[in-house]
């Protein structure tokens, strides 16, 4: 099994004295590649903090990124930037597409800043298993949430980046727009090799994951592979009872 991401030890400490938040406090984490990870915990936990740590989008106080052999933790702001660019894609609540281009173009995006040639074949695929075919010519605001985050879906594997980090990225999605995009997320994963890890409220979205990965207080905590809903649910309910509860 090879690790496309490894998180050890992190810490992240957000402001100073008495109001230091320990938003990371010992997480430790492993992501196979061509797996479909599934990030949860109860609010505050420290998902966004670890996910923004294994994408080079922040820096922490403690601990190591390993991704592919390259210490994240050790590289400046500018090299950090340059290795997302060039080997991570992203997926947001909020789609983040740019409303002047069309679906084609923000498709395109990474790999014209990147100055690369598109892979036909690759986008082809992309955009036909996306349902997009019939919408490249469309700005994002000619478009409906559920396209728009296809669209933002095919930025985010155009480039065949190492890992795709999504965060919450069925969040403004309607039920079944949210079913199909997580049903490609996991497709992604299974049959064209793409490691995804994705940050969750929602466990009837994390079942869709091979694995799901449970923080508290800045740590990993528990880890469930093959999740059911009700599964996730169950450990969900354990983390979020009060301590010496008994639950
Ligand atoms: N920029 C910041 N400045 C100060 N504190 C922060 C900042 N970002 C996060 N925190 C704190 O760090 C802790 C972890 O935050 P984080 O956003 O990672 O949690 P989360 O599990 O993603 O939460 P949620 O599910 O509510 O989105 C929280 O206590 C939060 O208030």
């Amino acid at each position: 099994m090879t690790i496309a991401a490894e998180a050890h030890d992190l810490v992240k400490i957000y402001g100073r004295g008495d109001t230091a938040v320990r938003a990371l406090d010992g997480a430790s984490v492993a992501i196979p590649a061509g797996t479909f990870t599934a990030v949860m915990g109860p609010s505050g936990s420290g998902k966004s903090t670890l996910m923004h740590a294994l994408a080079g989008l922040d820096t922490v106080d403690g601990g190591r990124v390993l991704l592919g052999g390259t210490d994240l933790t050790a590289l400046d702001e500018r090299r950090r930037t340059l290795l997302r660019r060039e080997r991570l894609g992203f997926v947001f609540q909020s789609f983040n597409l740019v409303p002047a281009l069309t679906a084609a173009e923000n498709i395109s995006l990474p790999l014209t800043l990147a100055g690369r040639a598109a892979d036909r074949d690759w986008v082809d695929r992309l955009v036909g298993t996306l349902g997009l075919a019939g919408r490249l010519h469309h700005r994002p605001a000619e478009l409906s949430g559920g396209q728009q985050q296809r669209v933002a879906v095919a930025r985010a594997l155009v480039a065949r980046p190492e890992i795709v980090f999504a965060d919450e990225p069925t969040g403004n999605l309607d039920s079944r727009s949210g079913d199909a995009l997580l049903a490609f997320l996991r497709h992604a994963a299974h049959d064209l090799g793409q490691t995804i890890v994705m940050v969750t409220h929602d466990p009837r979205a994390a079942a869709f994951a091979d694995r799901v990965v449970f923080l508290a207080d800045g740590r990993v905590v528990d880890e469930l592979d093959d999740p059911s809903a009700d599964a996730v649910l169950a450990r969900m309910a354990r983390l979020d009872a009060p301590a010496g509860s008994g639950r």
